[in-house]
């Protein structure tokens, strides 16, 4: 096949790609990487279909019969329900009268079932990250090599469950990934998804490894240290190669074809049954995870809940097999290879295996379909497994829907705590379009009470265990509802978009030498004067927002306590900057206002003006505060090396009540957004800008820089 076929493949879903725009981008790739060994032998017609040369012809089956009449081999019944499951979308074909017989007719339907199935399969990305996190349970470092990132949105899920595991707190998360082009986009997933660990707390690190063709990938490019677990991910490896069929057939046939069509010397690896399959996947580095309790054993638990995600994960590989069997087939057109003589065992395990847990075809059902005489073998396991994937229930299908949606504000069912957090932190750290809102509601009867308290806040429990303990409950949940908010406040959204510009505020070269210990003293001094110039200046200021706050306010929430607060600490805090000046040495009286000061003073002036909204001056007001605090905490962390002597300066505002000061300020803040009209919103976000500076601005001053 040439590249042209297959780029014409990928080009064969036109019709649905634009209806489903990013959404189905990863669903049709993973449709079209299962389906890519049933249907790769079809070049010619999808040649014809993509260069518009008898394009006609697609109605017409009897045509794709090649005119060999009772002689339809599975090669025809796939690529006739393959060019039938491309123009599904625009029109149906009614093969009553394609000149099929009753049975062709019905191996076409199967087929197609099976290429309707497959496109399920786009979904196993977050499932597949699922079985990473049981993979790394016990790994401190961790080493993620995905060929072929994306939005890379898959690691915001990984990093979620590192973060929140107890008992073997992690240090360190790497992940590399490889770019033969689009260097670019892959770095801004990359900063994205730094800007994301570091709103975890998470120490993660982003490396690009650049080659120009995927046969040059050598394993010490990856620079992996000791001690680190790796883990291999390929989910859109093997669809980007669709394009580069060398590659694919590099990856992907040598294998198979290695495992289990070579003979004598030639066959380097015998298995049999499973083992086959397992082989099979060591090559696309995936077997270690499938191997382990999360496949065999945890997933096996998780189908007495009924949850399709066994399934789905089955489903992947057996969408796998489908292909190996095919080629088989096709090889040895009467009967299967030798490792596949026991194909009938081969059913019969996987009924043991499927039987008794397996939602809608455990028992019964099972049975009827291996063991009935129906069809071909390949028949019956097309059909069963179809059946199989028609039933899977994708749990992260809606996050992952959701994070792409490029609406500001996303309302979706959702029904775990674990989707939730990772959804919220994906969102909230998305640049484009920054998130307003994310309403989440669950739907329930039982459980009510456990729902209700569900908060989507960060958590020390690991989220993914309880997930599917849950899962038997789902169908209860579903029959009446209650609902709980979850919303990105405004504020949320501001510092997200402006997060540049508040890191260059609470981050300051000025507060970083604090932090580092070589602050310049002199500087701090300059600092401590100029700042009890701007402190008198701020108390009318906030004694403004009081009164805006008595007058503006339905003081239900209790809005003016909380400021009130604010008033009254300021009598002390001048207090500490007359004892703070003697200690330094410092004359207050003969402090001459510098430029950026008299600037900030007369910023605040403006604010005290009836004329400004309570709302606007508010937002001023948690701003000043808030940065001030974030700054001076930083310089208490742990690792910091404040000197002694500064210590209680940067306790003053670092401490954690005044933190909590700032929370509430910043709660009264979004409460007051919630109900301004555009106009104020809009004011009140160039206010923030404004302060935003205006400190910058006055660390500058104070560091001695203009
Ligand atoms: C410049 C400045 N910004 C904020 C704060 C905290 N009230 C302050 N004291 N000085």
């Amino acid at each position: 096949m040439s590249n042209d076929v297959l780029l014409s493949f990928v080009g064969g879903f036109p019709d649905k790609r634009s209806v489903c725009n990013n959404v189905c981008e990863s669903f049709y790739g993973a449709a079209i990487d299962g389906c890519y060994g049933l249907l790769n032998n079809y070049g010619n017609e999808f040649e014809r279909l993509h260069t518009g040369r008898k394009t006609e012809e697609v109605d017409d089956v009897t045509v794709l019969k090649n005119g060999v009449e009772g002689n339809f081999s599975t090669e025809d019944v796939m690529r006739v329900a393959g060019k039938m499951f491309i123009h599904s979308s625009r029109r149906s074909i009614d093969l009553s009268f394609s000149g099929l017989t009753l049975k062709e007719t019905q191996d076409v339907e199967l087929a197609l079932l099976l290429l309707a199935a497959a496109e399920k399969v786009g979904y196993r990305e977050f499932e597949w990250i699922q079985a990473i996190v049981e993979h790394v349970s016990k790994a401190k470092k961790v080493h993620i090599i995905d060929i072929g990132i994306k939005t890379g949105v898959q690691w915001t899920v990984l990093m979620q469950a590192l973060v929140s595991r107890y008992e073997c707190p992690i240090e360190i998360l790497k992940v590399t990934t490889v770019a033969t082009n689009e260097k670019r986009l892959i770095e801004g997933t990359g900063k994205w998804l730094l800007s994301f660990a570091q709103s975890l707390g998470l120490p993660f690190s982003f490396k690009v490894v650049v080659v120009s063709d995927m046969l040059d990938l050598k394993e010490n490019l990856f620079e992996v240290d000791v001690g680190e677990t790796v883990a291999v991910y390929a989910a859109t490896t093997l669809r980007s190669m669709l394009v580069m069929p060398n590659r694919f057939r590099t990856y992907n046939e040598k294998g198979i074809r290695n495992m289990v069509a070579a003979e004598g010397e030639e066959r380097r690896v015998r298995h049999v049954k499973f083992d086959v399959w397992r082989a099979f996947f060591v090559r696309y580095g995936m077997e270690e995870i499938l191997h382990t309790r999360y496949e065999w054993e945890m997933l096996a638990r998780q189908m007495e809940g009924n949850s399709g995600a066994f399934d789905f994960v089955k489903s992947v590989i057996k969408i796998h097999q489908l292909q190996v069997l095919s080629k088989l087939q096709d090889q040895a057109s009467t009967r299967f290879h030798p490792c596949m003589e026991s194909f009938d065992d081969y059913l019969s395990e996987l009924n043991e295996s499927f039987n008794g847990r397996c939602y809608n075809l455990s028992g019964d059902k099972i049975k009827e379909f291996v063991s009935s005489d129906a069809g071909t073998a390949i028949q019956r396991i097309i059909y069963y497994f179809s059946k199989v994937m028609k039933h899977s229930l994708p749990v992260y299908k809606r996050p992952l829907k959701a994070f792409r949606a490029r609406k500001k504000s996303i309302d979706l069912a959702i029904r775990s705590r674990a989707q939730g957090i990772s959804l919220m932190q994906a969102l909230a750290t998305r640049e484009n379009p920054p998130i307003e809102r994310l309403k989440i509601t669950a739907m329930g009867t039982t459980l009510r009470t456990k729902m209700e308290q569900t908060e989507f806040t960060r958590t020390k429990k690991p989220a993914f265990k309880t997930q599917f303990k849950k899962q038997q409950f789902y169908r209860n949940w579903l029959h009446s509802g209650i609902q709980m908010q979850a919303k990105i406040t405004v504020t949320e959204t501001w510092l997200r978009k402006h997060r540049h510009l508040y890191d260059g505020a609470t981050r300051h070269p000025f507060i970083r030498s604090i932090r580092d210990g070589n602050i310049d003293i002199s500087a701090f001094k300059t600092w401590l004067g100029q700042d009890y110039i701007f402190v008198r200046a701020f108390v009318p200021f906030v004694a403004s927002v009081l009164t805006k706050a008595y007058k503006g306010s339905d003081d239900a929430n209790g809005d003016v306590e909380v400021i009130l607060g604010g008033v009254a600490a300021l009598h002390d805090e001048i207090s500490w900057f007359k004892k703070e000046a003697f200690k330094w040495g410092v004359q207050l009286s003969s402090i001459v206002p510098q430029k950026a000061n008299q600037e900030y003073c007369r910023f605040l002036e403006s604010l005290i003006s009836p004329e400004v909204e309570y709302t606007v001056a508010a937002v001023a007001f948690w701003a000043i505060e808030t940065i001030y605090q974030e700054s001076f905490a930083h310089c208490l962390e742990d690792d910091s090396k404040t000197p002694p002597e500064l210590k209680e300066t940067c306790q003053r505002w670092g401490n954690e009540s005044f933190g909590e000061y700032c929370n509430s300020l910043r709660n009264i803040v979004d409460r007051q957004l919630e109900k301004a009209s555009d106009d104020v919103i809009t004011k009140a976000e160039a206010t923030l800008l404004r302060v935003l500076e205006h400190e910058v601005d006055f660390w500058n001053m104070s560091h001695g820089r203009t």
